[in-house]
């Protein structure tokens, strides 16, 4: 018998923010200098030891663009194999009072009507939260 050696899989948790103002949506193109260069993403990061999703969500969007945002509601959890790791995007719907940002790490800001929102180069796993926002939108109205 052919014995197999399944390594476990790092699974790494991102809260995610789907910024909504006057009725658009913002995107984030990501840093030529990181991973998935220059792709579009929701503002936020990787969980660190200790914080629930809602706290990495506001240090991350207050470490990214400088604003403290509110969460409004929570989409579905959505997950993607990169192979050698599972990310699990956890997006939140939020708010800002201000739109003043200060961006610390990414190229450019985008605010767009939720339709335009597939016309970018999306990361992968953020095609599924289109989706689910989507949904969220036509459950709302
Ligand atoms: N914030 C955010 N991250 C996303 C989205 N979609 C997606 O695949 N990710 C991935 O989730 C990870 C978030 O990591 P991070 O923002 O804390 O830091 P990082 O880019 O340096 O991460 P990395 O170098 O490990 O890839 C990245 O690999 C990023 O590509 C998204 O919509 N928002």
């Amino acid at each position: 018998m052919i014995e197999v050696l399944v390594s476990e899989k790092l699974v790494v948790r991102v809260p995610c923010a789907v910024i909504e103002h006057n009725g658009k949506v913002l995107a984030g193109q990501r840093s030529a200098a990181l991973s998935f260069p220059l792709q579009w993403e929701f503002p936020g990061g990787k969980l660190e030891k200790g914080e629930t999703d809602e706290q990495a969500l506001f240090r991350e969007i207050m470490e990214e663009l400088n604003v403290a945002v509110q969460i409004i509601d929570k989409l579905p959890e959505t997950s993607k194999d990169q192979g050698w790791r599972e990310i699990v995007l956890v997006p939140f719907i939020c708010k800002v009072n201000t739109t003043d940002f200060i961006l610390t790490e990414h190229e450019q800001i985008l605010w767009l009507d939720p339709e335009d929102l597939p016309s970018l180069d999306w990361t992968e796993a953020d095609l599924n939260v289109i989706q689910n926002y989507y949904d969220y939108l036509t459950a709302k109205s």
